[in-house]
């Protein structure tokens, strides 16, 4: 969960420092409260503070009681001259609880809206960042960090509401205790020492446990899901992988028991060593207050009083230390959040810029250089590019694997920037294009196209989900695709809910994905399609089909871009560019690279010599 990057902490941990950091928390709180709904914070913050007031007029009412009904003139006098205090204690108490009720239910209100707008904020930022940023390892991992702060922030409001109430409970019973006696509010501050002192210990060795344990914890959780996991049920079935798995599970949860038992051990002693001390200084302070007593410092009605604001202040001051500690592990992850806002700034895909053209349109790429940012790798993934895509027609992209063509089409697409040269679209140059107007022009159907776990409607539909999804649209999509006698199969057509895991959901076969994935690309209407591998999951007569229908798609005006490694089909397009080793080695129409003798007609030599020449009987086709 991110607690191996919080290392600090441990350290973080004592009692000063995590008393110094509490104002610092509880603006936290209540900026995160202020923006979610400023009216129930409002209320939160006015019923505790009421509270407060209720809880020390309430212990300046008991002492009022007990002095009158300890005066010298008797219990029966005593008891009508105490009436008004009795009431007013009474009266305290109920709107003490009126006031909690209000804090309960501004609280309930609160604490979701607070969830709510962090998680917001933090998906809103995860979504404009460059696609560069969520392939940075280290950005990646503050993400996945960071999402747990929205729930860290939720709890942090209710936390933070709890240390208030707590907080004014202690100056109240403090006041009270210092009207009565200077001396007895430090000893009240003694008698919470031991138990804030063990609160923290144990804290402490729990997040260390934690940050020790983390990566154990997380590999068994892994191993768990691996067991019910859909994709690998079949190979843990056939390959008998299960007992392996469950075997291993087992021995990492025993050993993670052995752990969960120490820290029982180290909290178990800590809590008795603290309760023996507080005894002790519990003692002491009555020993005080005893002292006071015979010296007549105090009256035995101010007496009284003082052991019940000495059992409030104590009891509030040991809530206090325990809900910091909490909100201490809480505001890590809060502050994750923070870092994703501060780390993405500069990061983010810019708005506005050059208008991009509509319609039928050719991209240029000239002497384009590419690494990925952060690549160890030595050489840039794409060297001194250049080469045309005809507006219009079926350009291929063909090369080895690794050779680069799928970062080319990234790059095509404004997904990244070149490090050097330039991408023209429609002779606007990608880097100072309006980014929003060149995403719109293209439709993508990548190797491995999202499988949205929706129904079909949705896996199709989604290609322009800014628009309502007709019937029609999808229905002509389908077509296009050759996905009519797919939707056609399923139990419920468009209905169809596309995951086994959920229920009445339906499993379509890889070629059967692939035909919706080709639908989703027809149904964006984008004047650039890009086909990445369209074909992989397809048997020979619809890998055919496919192609026909590509051609038939740039025959209607469209921009097609086609990245394959079947030879056969590369012979329809119009443009084939070779790429190895990052660099462009061969352009040309196809009949003309097969005539040249290079390197695409080596390729193409290979792949028809697999059919030409029938292996020898007996021999491995694998
Ligand atoms: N996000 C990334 N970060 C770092 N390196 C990457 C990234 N994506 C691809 N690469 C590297 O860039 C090189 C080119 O990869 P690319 O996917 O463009 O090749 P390709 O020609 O499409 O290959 P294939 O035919 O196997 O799909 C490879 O060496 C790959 O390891």
């Amino acid at each position: 969960m991110g607690w191996s990057r919080h290392d600090e902490a441990i350290t973080g941990l004592t009692l000063r420092r995590t008393l110094v950091q509490l104002p610092r928390m509880l603006l936290v709180c209540a900026r995160l409260a202020r923006d979610a709904d400023r009216r129930a914070t409002g209320t939160v913050v006015l019923a505790e503070s009421l509270r407060g007031v209720t809880a020390a007029v309430s212990l300046l009412g008991i002492q009022a009681v007990l002095a009158a009904i300890l005066a010298p003139a008797g219990v029966a006098d005593g008891l009508r001259d105490a009436l008004p205090a009795i009431l007013l204690v009474a009266g305290a108490a109920s709107a003490g609880a009126v006031l909690a009720a209000v804090t309960t239910y501004a609280d309930g209100v609160l604490q979701p809206k607070v969830e709510r707008l962090a998680r917001e904020r933090y998906l809103r930022r995860a979504l404009t960042v460059e696609l560069s940023a969520i392939e940075d390892h280290a950005f990646h991992k503050l993400l996945e960090s960071a999402q747990f702060g929205a729930s860290s922030a939720r709890r942090m409001v209710g936390q933070g509401t709890r240390v208030i109430s707590a907080l004014i409970s202690l100056v109240a019973a403090a006041g009270v205790l210092a009207v009565l006696h200077p001396v007895l509010m430090p000893m009240l501050l003694l008698m919470t020492l031991p138990g804030a002192w063990a609160t923290l210990t144990i804290a402490r060795g729990r997040y260390r446990s934690y940050h020790e344990w983390v990566q154990h914890t997380r590999a068994a959780s892994t191993i768990s899901r691996l067991i019910i996991e859909e994709d690998a049920a079949a190979e843990v079935r056939v390959h008998g992988i299960g007992p392996f798995l469950l075997h291993h599970f087992g021995a990492m949860s025993r050993a993670y028991e052995g752990e969960q038992a120490r820290l029982a051990r180290i909290a178990a002693g800590t809590r008795l060593t603290a309760a023996a001390l507080t005894g002790l200084t519990a003692v002491a302070a009555y020993a005080v207050l005893a002292g006071l007593l015979w010296t007549g410092a105090v009256a035995l009605a101010a007496a009284g009083a003082a052991v019940v604001a000495i059992r409030a202040g104590s009891s509030a001051l040991d809530s206090m230390i325990s809900q910091v500690t909490n909100m201490h592990e809480d505001s890590l992850f809060v502050h994750d959040l923070h870092r994703v806002v501060t780390e993405s700034t500069g990061r983010e895909i810019p708005v506005g810029g050059e208008p991009v053209p509509d319609g039928p349109v050719g991209i240029a790429v000239e002497h384009v250089t590419f690494s990925f940012p952060g690549s160890e790798k030595p050489s840039p993934v794409l060297r001194d590019v250049s080469l045309t895509v005809p507006a219009g027609r079926v350009t291929a992209l063909v090369g080895e694997n690794g050779s680069g063509k799928t970062t080319l089409v990234k790059l095509i697409c404004g997904l990244h920037r070149p490090d050097s040269g330039r991408i023209l679209f429609g002779g606007v140059d990608t880097v100072r294009a309006d980014r929003a107007q060149l995403f719109s022009r293209f439709a993508v159907v990548g190797q491995d196209f999202y499988r949205w776990p929706f129904t079909a409607r949705v896996n199709v539909g989604i290609g322009r989900a800014e628009e309502p999804m007709t019937g029609a649209r999808l229905d002509r999509a389908a077509g296009q695709a050759g996905a009519t006698a797919v939707v056609d199969s399923l139990p419920r057509r468009w209905g169809t809910l596309l995951s086994r895991v959920f229920q009445r959901g339906h499993q379509l076969s890889g070629g059967q994905w692939q035909r919706l994935g080709i639908a989703r690309a027809a149904y964006r209407d984008a004047p650039v399609l890009i086909v990445d591998e369209p074909t992989a999951a397809l048997d020979a007569r619809a890998e055919q089909e496919v192609f026909d229908r590509i051609r038939a798609l740039a025959d209607e005006g469209r921009t097609v871009v086609l990245i394959t490694h079947r030879m056969a089909s590369v012979r329809d397009a119009d443009l084939v560019h070779v790429l190895h080793e990052g660099a462009v080695v061969e352009s040309g129409d196809p009949a003309e690279l097969l005539a040249r003798g290079g390197r695409y007609a080596e390729m193409y030599a290979l792949q028809a010599a697999r059919f030409a020449d029938p292996p020898e009987r007996g021999t491995s086709v694998c």
